[in-house]
């Protein structure tokens, strides 16, 4: 029995590889030829930490192949997971197009007794409308098309795909629950079954749910630097309630990536299309778009302008441990500090390649110092919490330290401070500034 996966994203190779190494024959295919070239080459065309292992191993196996003939891996199939993208339209909806050419395909080349897997997060009735337009289309009898979302995080993606907290499957046919249950064998979490539209809906509500408690303490991050208050405090003081937990309560300039803010904006607009209005959700993007732009605002107060001034940014991607910048705080960043006529020297341990010409990148964290009015960082990475100070201090013009995701305790910072000149900016806490004279400003 051979599982088809659709679409190498993320989601895909990760949900390929580690299927591969798990007793299953995999067939792993992508429109994309050049992604398939580089699989054919055993070199992975994305970042995850212990993905190249898992596809080297498949490899070894000879558990997985890869294809860009996306009719055949339809037909060899018997189990098939749906996993292309579906981006955001410029109103904000998601983007089906995609899901519905895969749907086409199958409804041309599917065969009897196939269970279709539909892991590209929808909204709700796609799935239901998928199996209808394969009825439709296609004589076949399909086993059933499901939906079962996907909540892996990127950077612990293998990790989280082999050890979920649990399973969600919208169904329609019973007769599926055996045959999920021996995919799933490798995974203890509990599998809940329900409609697909529920399914749909829970993808939405986890992520957009994820999103709201980070925009809840960035809200309460800036009534914190109203009242001189401390918003590592707050997150302490209520994530030690069980009821609320210590996760997501890390203020900062705002979530990024691939997903959080296409969900929220497509749910907002299948809720509008509908006749019903999502003011939490409204509110969770507000508050997240106007946390950067404070960021800025006390970093251009500090300075007292952002014309010609020299800027030392560390961290481009949207979190650490992956190289994926897509809604990353840091493009917004850029686009608000060169809009004011900064210029910008960025260092990220990952990313390779920016998407403005005019941020240079550099290879080495100390190479964006040199003459620098501020250091800035967007992206919480360990490795920026051992800089050496005292080199860091060295090079820049101003020993301006503008943290973004308060990387380092107050406590920290003080420590630090006492041996090195620095002025630290962070969010949602009193600035600190010690050795207010000890350092000479060029
Ligand atoms: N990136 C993530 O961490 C997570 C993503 N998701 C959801 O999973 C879905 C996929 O996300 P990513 O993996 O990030 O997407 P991606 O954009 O990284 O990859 C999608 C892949 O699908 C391929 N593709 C597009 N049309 C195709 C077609 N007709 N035939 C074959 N391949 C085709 C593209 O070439 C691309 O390689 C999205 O709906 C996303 O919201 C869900 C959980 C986590
Ligand atoms: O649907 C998806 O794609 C995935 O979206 C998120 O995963 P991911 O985007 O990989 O990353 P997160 O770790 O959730 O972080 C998202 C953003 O929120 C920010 N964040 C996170 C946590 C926090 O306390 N504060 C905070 O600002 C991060 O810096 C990052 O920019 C969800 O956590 C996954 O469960 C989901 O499967």
């Amino acid at each position: 029995m051979k599982i088809g996966v659709i679409g190498l994203g993320y989601v895909g190779l990760v949900t390929a590889a580690c299927l591969a190494n798990n007793g299953h024959q995999v067939i792993g295919a992508d429109i994309d030829r050049s992604k398939i070239e580089r699989l054919h080459r055993g070199q992975a065309p994305i970042y995850e930490e212990g993905l190249d292992e898992l596809l080297a191993q498949a490899r070894a196996q000879g558990t997985i192949e890869y294809m860009t003939d996306i009719a055949q891996a339809i037909k060899e199939s018997t189990i098939l997971f749906v996993a292309v993208g579906t981006p955001s339209l410029p109103d904000g909806s998601a983007n089906l197009d995609y899901v519905w050419d895969i749907c086409e395909q199958i409804a041309t080349y599917g065969q009897d007794g196939q269970l279709i897997i539909l892991k590209s997060t929808v909204p709700a009735g796609t799935t239901d409308a998928f199996a209808e337009r394969l009825i439709q289309n296609n004589h076949t009898r399909f086993l059933d098309v499901i939906h079962n979302p996907e909540f892996l995080r990127q950077g612990q993606a293998v990790h989280d795909f082999l050890h979920p907290d649990r399973i969600v499957i919208g169904y329609e046919n019973e007769s599926v629950i055996p045959m999920i249950n021996k995919l799933y064998h490798f995974s203890e979490a509990p599998i809940q079954f329900c409609r697909r539209t529920s399914a749909e809906l829970i993808k939405y509500a986890a992520n957009s749910f994820l999103a709201m408690k980070i925009s809840y303490i960035n809200m309460f991050s800036q009534l914190c630097e109203a009242f001189g208050a401390d918003i590592s405090d707050i997150a302490k003081g209520i994530g030690t309630d069980p009821r609320i937990s210590p996760h997501f309560l890390q203020a900062g300039v705002g979530y990024g990536g691939s997903c959080f803010p296409k969900d929220i904006q497509a749910l907002i607009q299948l809720a509008k299309a509908h006749g019903h209005t999502l003011p939490l959700l409204e509110a969770t993007q507000q508050i997240n778009r106007r946390q950067m732009t404070h960021f800025t605002e006390k970093l251009e107060q500090r300075l007292g302008t952002l014309d010609r001034k020299r800027i030392a940014l560390l961290g481009l991607s949207f979190k650490p441990h992956t190289d994926d910048i897509r809604e990353a705080p840091a493009l917004r960043f850029c686009e608000i500090c060169m809009a004011k006529g900064a210029n910008i020297l960025a260092y990220d341990p990952l990313v390779r390649a920016f998407p403005y010409a005019h941020v240079k990148l550099v290879s080495d964290p100390y190479a964006c110092m040199e003459g620098a009015n501020a250091l800035v960082i967007l992206t919480d990475w360990p490795e920026f919490r051992t800089l050496n100070w005292q080199r860091v201090c060295a090079l820049l013009r101003e020993p301006l330290l503008f943290d973004g995701r308060n990387l380092f305790s107050t406590q920290e910072i003080k420590f630090l401070s006492q041996s090195h000149p620095l002025e630290y900016h962070s969010i949602g806490r009193p600035h600190v500034k010690v050795f207010e004279t000890a350092h000479q400003v060029r």
